[in-house]
C-alpha cells in the first residue's frame, strides 16, 4: 500500500540512480554521509513507532548486515535505546566487514552497552535464532539499495525464518531481497509490515511483488537538497492524486460544449454493443463536450436506445454486421473538425474490419486511442504505427502487449516498465500497460506507475471504461500523456470508490461511471 502524503509527484528511482544520489550529496554538496545516517534513522523511528503503538515498551530485535542498510539498523537500536527499549541488534557479518558510518555506529552500540550478538556462518543457525524468537518486533536493516546477487546462506536462513515468525517486521528502506530497482523478489525477501524508504522511493516500492513485500510505505526526508532529485533527470514517478491535481483544473465558467472537445468513436460489433456502450458513457462521464459513436447500421437502433447524451452514426457495414472498410471515409470526413478518436473495443476481428481500423491509425489526423480489436489489428501490421498523422495511445492488457511485441505475458510480466517504454519509443506511441500497477509510458521517456485500482477490476468491459476516458481528455485538449496518465487514475480511484462499499468481485463495470465526477471533482477542487 502506497500512502498519499499530498506531497508532489512522487518520483521512482533505481537502487543505482539513489546511489548516485546519496553520493552527489555527500561527495559534491558534503552533507556527511552519517548526517544521512542519521537523519534516515530518526525519520525512521518516528514512522515506525506510529505503526506499531508502544514500540518502545516492546522487544526490538535489529538485524544488521554489513553495509550502510546495517548501519542505519545501528543508529535505530541506538535510538530505541536511548528512549529505554528493549532492543537486541544482531550483526549478520563479522564485525570487521563493517566500514565507514557503519562501522562508526557499530561501535558506539558496544559504548552505550547495547548488546550485539555476531551470527557467524558456520554456527548451528536455529542455535543463534532461538535467541531473538521473542522478539515482539524484528528491524529488517539486512539489505538495502545495495542487493547485488540472489540472497544465499546465511541471510536467507534469517529472512525465511523471520518471516515464518510472523511477527511485526520493520524493514529499513527496502524489504531485505527485494530489487529496489525492478521490485523482483531475490531469492526470498522479507514481507514487511512497514517500510521507510529514504529521499525518494524505489521502482521495488510500487512494482509488483516488491509493493506487496513493503507493507505500509513512507518517504523519510533525509535532508538531501530537493536540487539533487530535480537535477537527476528522472522522469519517472507515482501516479497518485498529488500527480494528477495539478493537471486538473476547475473549468471556466463560461464553458460550453464545444470547449470541452467532440470525440468519435468506433466501437462494437453483433454481441458486443456493450463495449461501445461502456466506451461511450465512460468518456461522457469524464467530460467530453460530444461523443459521436460510429455503429454498424444494423445495430443502430439498439445503440439509440442505450445511449441518450451520445449521438450515433449509422455506418456500412460487412456480411457479419460489423464495420465496413467502405465508410473509411465518411468517418474520416466526420473527424476533420474534430478533437479525439477511440476505437477498437467491441469493434470485431472481421478481417475487412480490421483493414479498416488499420487504415484509420494511418489516415486519421487527431489524437486517438487504441484498444482491444484495435491493437490485434495492428499487432498484424505494427509498421502502420510509424505512419500515423496524430499521436496515438495504446492501451494493452498483457496477452494484447505479447501479441504486439512477439515477446510472451511472462517476459512482458518481469519487466512492465522496461517493456512499455521500449515499446513506446521504438514506436513513437504511448503505452498504457494495463494491469495491477498499470504503466504509463511517454516516446520521450516520461513513465508513470499507477497508484490506484482494486483487485475488484478484473471484470469485463472495465478497459472499455478506460478507452473512454483516456479518448475524452484527449478530446478535452490535454497532452496525450497527461490524458492516459489521468484516465488510468481516475479509473482506478473511481473503481476504489465503488469497491469500498462492495467485495472484491461482483463490482460491473458499469457501477464505475457514476464515481468518475466524484473523483474528477475531488482532484478539481484538491490544493
Ligand atoms: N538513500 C539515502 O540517501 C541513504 C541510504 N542509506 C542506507 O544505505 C543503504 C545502501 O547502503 P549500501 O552499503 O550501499 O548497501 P546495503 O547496505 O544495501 O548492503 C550492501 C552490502 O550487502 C552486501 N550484499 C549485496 N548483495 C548481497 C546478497 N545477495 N547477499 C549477501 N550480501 C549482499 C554487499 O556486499 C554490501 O556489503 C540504503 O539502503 C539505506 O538503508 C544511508 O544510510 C543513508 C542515506
Ligand atoms: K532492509
Amino acid at each position: 500500500m502506497l500512502l498519499e502524503d499530498g506531497a508532489a509527484a512522487m518520483l521512482l528511482v533505481t537502487a543505482s540512480e539513489m546511489a548516485e544520489m546519496d553520493r552527489r550529496t555527500i561527495e559534491d554538496i558534503g552533507i556527511p554521509g552519517a548526517v544521512l545516517m542519521e537523519n534516515a534513522a530518526r525519520g525512521a523511528a518516528a514512522f515506525f513507532e506510529q505503526v506499531v503503538p508502544d514500540l518502545v515498551q516492546r522487544r526490538i530485535v535489529v538485524l544488521a548486515g554489513s553495509g550502510n542498510n546495517g548501519g542505519d539498523g545501528f543508529v535505530l537500536a541506538r535510538l530505541f535505546f536511548n528512549k529505554g527499549a528493549r532492543v537486541r541488534t544482531v550483526c549478520l557479518r563479522p564485525p570487521d566487514r563493517l566500514k565507514g558510518d557503519a562501522l562508526t555506529n557499530f561501535r558506539i552500540l558496544e559504548k552505550i552497552g547495547v548488546p550485539v550478538a555476531v551470527w557467524d556462518e558456520s554456527q548451528d543457525f536455529k542455535a543463534q535464532f532461538e535467541a531473538v524468537e521473542d522478539a515482539d518486533v524484528i528491524v529488517d536493516a539486512i539489505l538495502g539499495t545495495g542487493l547485488q546477487s540472489e540472497v544465499r546462506g546465511l541471510y536467507r536462513r534469517v529472512i525465511d525464518a523471520v518471516n515464518a515468525l510472523g511477527n511485526p517486521v520493520l524493514s529499513v528502506d527496502i524489504p531485505s531481497g527485494i530489487d529496489g530497482s525492478t521490485g523482483r523478489v531475490m531469492g526470498t525477501a522479507i514481507r514487511a509490515t512497514a517500510t521507510a524508504t529514504f529521499a525518494l522511493a524505489k521502482i521495488g516500492h510500487a512494482v509488483p511483488p516488491g509493493e506487496e513485500h513493503s507493507g505500509i510505505l513512507k518517504v523519510i526526508d533525509i535532508g538531501i537538497p530537493p536540487l539533487v532529485a530535480h537535477g537527476s533527470g528522472i522522469r519517472r514517478f507515482l501516479l497518485d492524486a498529488a500527480a494528477c491535481a495539478p493537471w486538473l483544473r476547475p473549468r471556466p465558467a463560461e464553458t460550453h460544449k464545444g470547449h470541452a472537445g467532440h470525440l468519435g468513436v468506433l466501437a462494437g460489433s453483433p454481441g458486443k454493443t456493450g463495449a461501445a456502450a461502456l466506451l461511450c458513457q465512460g468518456a461522457a462521464k469524464a467530460g467530453a463536450g460530444l461523443v459521436t459513436l460510429f455503429v454498424p447500421s444494423g445495430l443502430n437502433p439498439i445503440m439509440e436506445v442505450k445511449l441518450t447524451e451520445v449521438m450515433t452514426l449509422p455506418i456500412s457495414q460487412t456480411l457479419e454486421g460489423t464495420a465496413s472498410l467502405e465508410a473509411l471515409e465518411g468517418i474520416l470526413g466526420f473527424m476533420e473538425d474534430k478533437e479525439a478518436f477511440a476505437m477498437g473495443p467491441g469493434s470485431s476481428l472481421q478481417p475487412e474490419t480490421r483493414e479498416l481500423m488499420r487504415r484509420l491509425v494511418t489516415e486519421i489526423r487527431c489524437p486517438a486511442v487504441l484498444d482491444a480489436d484495435a491493437l490485434t489489428a495492428v499487432s498484424e501490421d505494427p509498421a502502420v504505427l510509424s505512419r500515423a498523422q496524430a499521436p496515438l495511445i495504446l492501451t494493452p492488457h498483457p496477452g494484447e502487449m505479447a501479441r504486439l511485441t512477439g515477446e510472451s505475458t511472462g517476459t512482458i510480466q518481469a519487466d512492465r516498465l522496461g517493456t512499455a517504454s521500449r515499446f513506446s519509443e521504438k514506436h513513437g506511441v504511448f503505452l498504457v500497460l494495463k494491469g495491477h500497477r498499470t504503466v504509463v509510458a511517454a516516446p520521450d521517456g516520461r513513465l508513470a506507475v499507477n497508484g490506484s485500482g482494486t483487485p475488484a477490476m478484473a471484470s469485463g468491459g472495465m478497459g472499455d471504461v478506460l478507452t473512454g476516458l483516456i479518448g475524452a481528455f484527449l478530446a478535452q485538449g490535454f497532452d496525450p500523456f497527461e490524458a492516459a496518465c489521468l484516465g488510468v487514475y481516475i479509473h482506478g480511484a473511481a473503481a476504489e470508490e465503488v469497491h469500498a462499499a462492495v467485495a472484491t468481485r461482483g463490482l460491473l463495470a458499469s457501477e464505475i461511471l457514476p464515481a468518475i465526477p466524484i473523483v474528477i471533482g475531488r482532484l478539481e477542487r484538491s490544493p
